[in-house]
């Protein structure tokens, strides 16, 4: 069964239409790589594909049980779309403490691993207000992984990461890859999509065409 299906969705914004008539499955166990110029919807499909907005008209299953508001957020899938919020005067490990408690899937020890995986230090008491561009990235990575997440849908995971980060997260997706998830990633780095990505998608035209 395909983990997502869209089926004749559209998608627009005060009359400007993002997505028209988009037919279109992604299946289990693949790293899509999402490509297009800057306002084109990356992040809009983004979106769509874990509920956060509704397209205009069409369907989506996940699963092949199909998305509507009494089963709009599919479970399973760690998330980075925009600066995700948190509670500044906490630290990093207190703000992923607080979101674990949501599933209650996981303790400190799998929390304190995740961070150790991205490159954070879990003892840190900094504030995440003090936190550097970088190191929030690798917090919002972190709480996208840290549940053992089946799907990841990563807009710009490597923004702001240095170079021996950037490295770190490449081959922890290619690790998790390894193990039979599914990652989405968006970039503007054709060498970030050119190591990853076992499929490419551009968007097109308010479709998306497959490129590699
Ligand atoms: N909530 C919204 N209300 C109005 N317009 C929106 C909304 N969300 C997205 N848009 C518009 O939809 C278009 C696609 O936005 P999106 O953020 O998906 O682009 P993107 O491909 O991710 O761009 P970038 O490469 O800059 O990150 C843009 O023109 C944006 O202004």
């Amino acid at each position: 069964m395909s983990l997502v299906e869209m089926i004749n969705v559209s998608k627009g914004f005060k009359g400007i239409n993002i997505f028209e008539d988009l037919n279109i499955t992604f299946e289990k166990e693949e790293i899509y790589g999402i490509v297009g110029p800057n306002g084109s919807g990356k992040s809009v499909l983004f979106k769509i594909i874990c509920g956060f907005i509704f397209p205009d008209s069409g369907v989506i299953k996940i699963n092949g049980n199909e998305m509507n508001l009494k089963n709009r957020f599919p479970t399973n899938f760690g998330i980075i779309i925009d600066r995700p919020g948190y509670l500044e005067d906490k630290s990093g490990y207190e703000n992923l403490e607080y979101l674990a408690l949501i599933r209650k899937k996981i303790g400190k020890d799998e929390i304190k691993t995740a961070m150790e995986r991205v490159g954070l230090d879990p003892n840190l008491k900094t504030k995440v207000k003090n936190y550097s561009l970088g190191m929030k990235q690798k917090l919002a990575l972190c709480q996208a992984i840290m549940e053992d997440q089946d799907v990841l849908l990563l807009d710009e995971p490597f923004n702001a990461l240095d170079k021996s980060s950037v490295e770190n997260i490449r081959s922890l997706l290619l690790d998790l890859h390894k193990q039979n998830k599914t990652i989405f990633i968006t970039s503007h780095n054709q060498m970030d999509i050119d190591l990853l990505c076992t499929k490419v998608y551009e968007i097109d035209n308010q479709k998306l065409k497959l490129i590699v």
